[in-house]
């Protein structure tokens, strides 16, 4: 039977309840009156939707500061609105490289977490009604600078509000609300743009901000770009992954979370490449640490603690930066201290605190393992040598140098890399047409069978040729390489001078 609700039943039923309220109050005793209305409390709520409501303010609490979860909501929704809502607010911060979408005022969206439903609802919030009064809310919401709010200024606080099966409580509560905000992280991360950080000659008075100078980062080389053979280049990667993933491993054997690369080899065997690669790849910013341009250990330190979580700090050619040998000069520094402050103890006083304060070995070292203890989020150092002989075993000991890797002279699969990136010659055959693929697989072949009798190249070197023949073709550029290989084969040893020799020492 169809039931039709009017006003005159409406009228009735009100009526009927008055009359009822009126016989509780008049004849039940207050111990069965506290009891029906229990019961009947009980009653409407089982009634009610199950609906758990959780309010996420623009602007937090009494301080009226930012909330910090708003913005990583918005990030987040912004990401799932592009997809499905009708209509998204599109914002470009400035500095960022791309615009982000957020959910527009008065606008609803949807999202499933673990197979359970939740709906999101964007809306203004009145002046005194948020629930610290939206001090100081009002701006344009910016996922890049989240704590720096007054972009638009002026408007009304906003409020997110996220309703969900109130019987999902715990998951949402728990689990769901850290995933928005571990989303929202890698988003950021992954749209910033990234720096290059370079310290320039420190000046007296410089101050803490102006320690690094810094512009964008955009190399192209990637892991499927270098020339190196490919077991290493997937160690590598792995290896990297691994770190970048460990966190709570490192948190828990209470070690800082850095990993300390030393890569060597000979000029041109592509170690720059790889730490832009190893940065592309983790897609952390990058401090190349000029040795030769810090004047004292103090200031290594200050220079490092001011490097930013999501890092490689790089110090290029570390045998050419310092004297770092070994400690074995010291004993003979000692004589001379020790000669000097007979014949004049000031100046010998003079010395040694120089000498204190100058940088050196034990600073370098401090910063690579026990100042890191003190950093929050995961760094990678990197040093690059030509000559690892040159280095005094301290410095590589593990811990402070967890891999050594070798770049050398390029291989046969370097040599593949590098004609497909310069030339387009890949195992499917040639990009350009107007070469005839068999006389380049033959070219190839030969370039391979060079190389892999023992003539050294450098992948620079092979890049050389390559570039050197743009726009004249594959068979140009690799019968130009083979030539060049013929060439090297063939040339006289170069005698090792003494020069030389001692080098090597
Ligand atoms: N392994 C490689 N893979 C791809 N390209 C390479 C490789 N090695 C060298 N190159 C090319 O040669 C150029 C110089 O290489 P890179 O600066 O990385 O070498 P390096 O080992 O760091 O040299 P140096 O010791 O002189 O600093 C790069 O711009 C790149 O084009």
């Amino acid at each position: 039977m169809e039931m039709v609700l009017d006003w005159r039943s409406v009228g009735s039923l009100l009526a009927t309840i008055m009359v009822f309220r009126t016989a509780m109050r008049d004849f039940l005793p207050p111990e069965a009156e506290i009891f029906l209305r229990r019961l009947l409390t009980r009653l409407a709520a089982a009634f009610r939707p199950h609906v758990g409501t959780i309010l996420i303010d623009e602007a937090d609490g009494a301080s009226g500061g930012a909330n910090d979860l708003y913005d990583a909501s918005q990030l987040y929704l912004g990401a799932r609105c592009l997809a499905t809502a009708p209509t998204v607010r599109l914002h470009k911060p400035r500095q960022a490289p791309r615009p982000v979408a957020s959910l527009p005022d008065a606008h609803t969206t949807h999202d499933v977490f673990r197979g359970v439903l939740v709906k999101w609802t964007a809306r203004p919030v009145e002046r005194g009604a948020s629930a610290g009064g939206g001090g100081g809310g009002g701006g344009v919401f910016n996922p890049y600078n989240p704590y720096g709010r007054g972009g638009g200024g002026g408007g009304e606080p906003r409020r997110l509000e996220l309703q969900f099966p109130r019987q999902h409580r715990e998951l949402i509560h728990g689990h769901y609300i850290q995933h928005v905000i571990d989303e929202a992280t890698k988003m950021r991360l992954r749209s910033r743009e990234r720096r290059l950080y370079t310290n320039r000659a420190a000046a007296p008075g410089d101050d803490h901000h102006r320690l690094w100078t810094s512009h964008a980062f955009s190399h192209p080389s990637t892991f499927d770009t270098l020339a190196v053979d490919p077991a290493l280049r997937d160690d590598i990667r792995a290896d990297l992954l691994r770190f970048a993933a460990r966190r709570e491993h490192y948190a828990r054997v209470g070690r800082a979370w850095k990993r300390g690369y030393l890569l060597h080899g000979p000029p041109g065997t592509g170690k720059t490449s790889l730490v832009a690669a190893i940065a592309n790849l983790l897609e952390f910013d990058v401090y190349d640490l000029e040795l030769t341009t810090v004047p004292t250990n103090s200031h290594l330190r200050r220079l490092l603690v001011s490097t930013t979580p999501k890092s490689v700090v790089v110090v290029e050619d570390i045998d050419c930066s310092l004297d770092l040998s070994d400690r074995k000069n010291k004993a003979s520094d000692d004589e001379n201290a020790a000669q000097l402050s007979i014949i004049s103890p000031a100046a010998a006083a003079a010395m040694a605190a120089m000498g204190r304060e100058s940088i050196s070995l034990s600073g370098v070292l401090n910063f690579v393992d026990g100042l890191w203890s003190s950093c929050v989020g995961e760094r990678l150092m990197v040093f690059t040598t030509n000559h690892p002989e040159r280095l005094d075993p301290a410095l590589l000991r593990p811990g402070r140098m967890d891999r050594k890797i070798e770049l050398g002279y390029c291989s046969p699969p370097a040599l593949r890399v590098l004609a497909k990136n310069y030339l387009g010659v890949g195992d499917e055959g040639c990009e350009d047409a107007a070469d005839d693929p068999d006389t380049v697989s033959g070219l190839m072949a030969d370039a391979e069978g060079l190389l892999a009798a023992g003539v050294l190249i450098t992948p620079a070197d092979i890049a050389e040729v390559f570039m050197g023949c743009d726009g004249a073709g594959a068979t140009a550029a690799l019968r130009k390489l083979a030539d060049e290989l013929r060439r090297r084969r063939d040339a006289p040893a170069v005698p090792v001078t003494e020069e030389a020799a001692m080098t090597t020492e």
